[in-house]
């Protein structure tokens, strides 16, 4: 590291270790800690396994501050309180203790008043009683339990004020006499010690104040766990109004109102997500029923479906593709089957097949990804114009291309690794409007014996169902290396099976089904598989005016003050570097800004203070980034296209 930095690294620690410092300001030098540990592996100060043993380090001390429940050393005051309530303890802790004990609440000044102006005038607010508790007809609200003591305790009997309302009265008996029900003030209580009015109830609204949660016992049957219920509540506590207020008050607008709402007067589950269990029995009775209706809407659309796909179905690029099982969106959708339920198949052809290996197929089908377009491969002119012939064209116009205009059924592109072969494969997808399987060769040498050739064979039935197809097998090498005596049985067949699809007495001549195979390893590819790539294009590293446009390309999406010549000079030091090594490049020297940033400021900094890339971040970049392909390489793949290949 640099001596900046052990400097800045030794303040803190020092700092640390001083006991000067709240646990605020440890907590923040432990996380500048990381922050330089991981700075320092990012640019290589440091290495993999000493970035590891220090970030361990000090993440558990920064833990250890963040966790420690010790008000000198810890941050974390909230873990007694979550403790006690944990174990259903009473909570002892300062910070959270309720402090709406009924004592205390008689004691609020706003309280005393209202009590004063009963007594003055406007009927009795609060008088001691037995266990009675009045609760408004709706019954409802967040509520102040009554505090017991004893087997029949004494309870404050609330009458709400205002003109007579009806009521219900609800008798509470506490047959246990270890019961501790503790009062607690309702949600959004900070209204009534903020607002003495907000004791008194709209008329349109009968509903006590101090009406008893719902899970009140009817009346008169007060049901064996009535005395048993914890009425404790984890919801507020008078100690921290500040907090509360904040947390429930997101809206900025009175306390009380909002999510958590409950002001005396509303309705105090109004936006919240609390339902009774009686209401959660209707909803999720509810949601069943739906669940099967939309069943029944599916086995339907299930039916109309079928009578699309396949044979039937009219082909083209503008039918729309369907898949022969439920996709992943329709699941998703809600208008599936339940996902344990084996998928249903829905065309002729595929009947012979396992549900697994469709599924399995239909899962590497392409019909979405990040679009590419032509203009994002740069040069590989002659490649993008013979695949728009093979591929676009007649998928436009079938009419046209067909007999000895048809298109052939396979392409081969080989090269050096890194040139966009892949890309290339990515852009048909997005172009070519045909059902795109991009399917990776090792999803088809599967482990089980015969599972591969079963494989081959369902994904040609599953193009044949989607035409116009294209089947994009990546490293096809692998997949269709030259058959030898040594190899296994199975990869043999999957070869064999393969070929035999590709071009066999299962292709019929006008299915429009294209393999598109890519590989940087050519010359291993077995002869039979070759003659039926019939297309072999030579996808070449690029050329100055092809790694111009990868710069130039790259560079517009950053910010960047690169000149004409300058990236003249890049593209003509970059000779003989591929696709990938320039994107390299680019991105070595995107970093370039970033690492002359002091360590110090690299928390802190916004983006747009981050200077633009310059030509020096070329330089510099261009000292480490080197080709990936050896000229060596390049004549192999030079030699296997003249023999081969079918560029110009
Ligand atoms: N002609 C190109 N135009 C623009 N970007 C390119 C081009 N060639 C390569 N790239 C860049 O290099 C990356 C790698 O390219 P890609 O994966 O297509 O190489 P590949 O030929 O398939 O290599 P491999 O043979 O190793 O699989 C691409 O994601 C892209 O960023
Ligand atoms: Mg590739």
């Amino acid at each position: 590291m640099s001596g900046a930095h052990l400097d800045e690294w030794q303040r803190r620690s020092f700092d640390i270790s001083s006991g000067n410092c709240t646990p605020e300001q440890t907590a923040d030098a432990y996380r500048a800690h990381i922050l330089s540990i991981q700075y320092a592996w990012a640019s290589s100060q440091l290495s993999q396994a000493g970035m590891a043993s220090l970030l361990r380090t000090y993440s558990e001390r920064y833990a250890a501050v963040l966790d420690s429940d010790d008000p000198r050393t810890g941050l974390n005051n909230y873990a007694e309180s979550a403790l006690h309530l944990a174990r259903s303890q009473r909570n002892y802790s300062d910070k959270w203790e309720s402090s709406l004990t009924m004592e205390s609440v008689l004691e609020l000044p706003c309280v005393q008043k209202m009590i004063q102006a009963g007594t003055g005038g406007g009927g009795s607010l609060v008088a001691p009683g037995d266990v009675d508790i009045s609760v408004g007809q709706e019954n409802r609200g967040s509520s102040l339990s009554a505090a017991f003591s004893g087997v029949r305790s004494e309870a404050a009997l609330f009458k709400p004020i205002g003109p007579p309302q009806p009521k219900t009265e609800v008798n509470i008996t506490a047959s246990n006499p270890a019961t501790n029900i503790t009062s607690e003030r309702p949600r959004g209580c900070d209204g009534i010690s903020g607002n003495p009015n907000s004791f008194s109830r709209p008329p349109a609204r009968p509903q006590s104040v101090f009406s008893h949660p719902t899970s009140v016992p009817p009346q008169g049957n007060p049901g064996p766990a009535a005395g048993t219920q914890n009425y404790q509540s984890s919801f507020f506590s008078t100690s921290n109004p500040s907090k509360r207020k904040n947390f429930y008050n997101t809206d900025g607008g009175d306390v009380g109102r909002g999510q958590h709402g409950g002001q005396a007067g509303t309705d105090p589950r109004a936006g919240s997500n609390f339902k009774t269990a009686r209401e959660q029995f209707i909803v999720d009775q509810h949601k069943k029923h739906s669940h099967q209706s939309q069943r029944g809407q599916t086995a339907g659309m299930a039916a109309t479906v079928k009578k699309s796909l396949g044979a039937n179905r009219p082909r083209g690029t503008s039918s729309k593709f369907v898949s022969p099982v439920p996709r992943q969106e329709e699941e998703e959708g809600g208008t599936s089957h339940n996902s344990n339920q084996e998928p249903q198949i829905l065309d002729e052809r595929l009947k012979n097949f396992e549900p697994k290996i469709i599924e399995l197929i239909m899962s590497e089908i392409m019909d979405h990804g990040p679009p590419i377009s032509w203009d994002d491969i740069a040069g590989l002119e002659f490649a993008k114009t013979t695949i728009k012939e093979i591929v676009v064209w007649p998928m436009l116009r079938p009419d046209i291309f067909t007999g000895l205009r048809g298109p052939p059924k396979g392409i081969l592109l080989f090269g050096p690794p890194g040139t966009g072969k892949t890309l290339i494969g990515k852009c048909i997808a997005c172009q070519s409007g045909a059902t795109f399987f991009s399917i990776s060769a090792s999803s088809l040498t599967s482990k089980w014996v015969g599972e591969g050739e079963k494989m081959v064979r369902a994904l040609f039935a599953i193009a044949r169902c989607h035409q116009p197809a294209v089947i994009f097998i990546d490293e096809i090498d692998s997949l269709l290396s030259q058959r030898t005596d040594g190899e296994h049985d199975s990869s043999r067949r999957i070869k064999t099976e393969f070929l035999v699809q590709l071009d066999g007495a299962a292709t019929a001549a006008e299915d429009r089904i294209l393999v598109v195979g890519a590989t940087n390893r050519p010359q291993e590819i077995d002869e039979a598989a070759r003659r039926r790539l019939a297309k072999r294009l030579y996808i070449p590293l690029p050329e100055a005016t092809a790694r111009w446009q990868i710069v130039s390309n790259l560079m517009s999406q950053e910010k960047n003050q690169l000149r004409e010549q300058e990236l003249e000079s890049v593209v003509t030091a970059t000779e003989g570097f591929s696709g990938a090594d320039m994107t390299q490049l680019c991105r070595e020297a995107a970093l370039g800004p970033i690492r002359s940033i002091q360590l110090t400021d690299i928390a802190t900094i916004t983006a747009d203070q981050v200077r633009p890339i310059l030509y020096t971040d070329f330089q510099e970049a261009l000292k480490t980034v080197r080709p990936s392909v050896s000229s060596k390489d390049l004549e192999l793949y030079e030699e296997w296209n003249k023999t081969f290949g079918c560029g110009r």
